[in-house]
């Protein structure tokens, strides 16, 4: 396989990714050209506010072809056509063969959140000592127990008394918390998420754990839980801080996840109208604040 990698401005890159595709190229793909560096501009706003932009500024839109000679002859078409000034043939490149399936599994192990209580993706058995396990695989949803926010949160998770509660996991991503929650005895679950795709994969991760939950679009989440769990990031979750604390029920416990150290403090303002937050705990600079209220 070869690849022909294209650096295309944003008005350019619906135009270069359709005549791609009709150049027979096996997959297009998009990616911003000036991410990790100083250029790097967000594309997705804070809840309820316009987005800051429709496209990268610089994007490299990569198109895969089975031979070298179709990679370089549709890179040479393109040169030819006008919508195509402005943008540049960075370069055709050899792709080695993988056996890619193997190569993302071996990637992904089991992930021990307590001695008891793991992850472990479908091509691995659940170590020995697991009893609780979640099975998991990696998919386009956020959440597979290796990032220290995950993690946090399911740490939390093990050590309460579920049973019988409401849970609302608020950014549900894979679901992977939710799922936890019902591993841990809560019986009437909401799984909400902005992300169509994360709402699916919910759904479908819930299902595979033989976990009853109902997972949904932010509307979904209505009245109060005993458990609030949502770990986004800081800024969302200082924007959420009415919503969510309304949804915790008195006594209920409000779990935030997404928050680095340094921005221990802007939440603890951000919420002290509604909470109290306290750090609960803390991993590789990530912070999980909870509180009662
Ligand atoms: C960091 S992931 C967390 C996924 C999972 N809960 C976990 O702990 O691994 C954050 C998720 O929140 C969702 N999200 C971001 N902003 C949101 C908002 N305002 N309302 C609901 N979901 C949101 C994203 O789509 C993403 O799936």
């Amino acid at each position: 396989m070869f690849e022909l990698r294209l650096l295309v401005p944003q008005d350019r890159v619906d135009a270069v990714s359709d005549a791609l595709e009709a150049l027979d190229a096996l997959s297009v793909s998009v990616e911003d050209a000036d991410a990790q560096t100083d250029s790097e501009q967000a594309l997705f706003g804070e809840p309820g506010m316009p987005p800051p932009r429709g496209g990268w500024n610089r994007s490299r839109v990569i198109a895969l072809f089975p031979t070298e000679e179709a990679a370089r002859e549709a890179g040479a078409l393109l040169q030819a056509q006008d919508f195509f000034d402005g943008c540049q043939v960075a370069g055709v490149e050899d792709v080695p063969e993988q056996d890619w399936v193997r190569l993302t599994q071996s990637q992904f192990a089991p992930v021990e959140i307590t001695p008891q209580f793991w992850i472990v993706p479908t091509w691995h058995q659940p170590p020995d000592q697991a009893r609780q396990v979640i099975r998991l695989d990696p998919g386009l949803a956020f959440g597979t127990g290796t990032h220290p926010t995950t993690r946090m949160c399911l740490r939390w998770i093990a050590r309460q008394q579920l049973a019988g509660q409401r849970v609302l996991d608020y950014g549900c991503g894979s679901g992977i918390l939710a799922i936890g929650a019902a591993k841990f005895g809560a019986t009437d679950i909401d799984a909400v998420d902005i992300d169509e795709a994360a709402v699916q994969s919910t759904q479908a991760n819930a299902l595979a754990n033989d976990v009853v939950l109902h997972a949904g679009l932010p509307e979904r989440a209505q009245g109060k839980y005993q458990t609030v769990l949502a770990n986004i990031l800081a800024s969302p979750l200082k924007v959420l801080a009415p919503l969510l604390c309304a949804h915790v029920a008195p006594g209920g416990s409000l779990v935030l996840a997404g928050i680095l150290e340094r921005q221990t403090e802007e939440l603890k303002q951000a919420y002290a109208p509604y909470a109290r937050l306290d750090v609960a705990d803390t991993e590789d600079g990530w912070v999980l604040m909870t509180a009662r209220l």
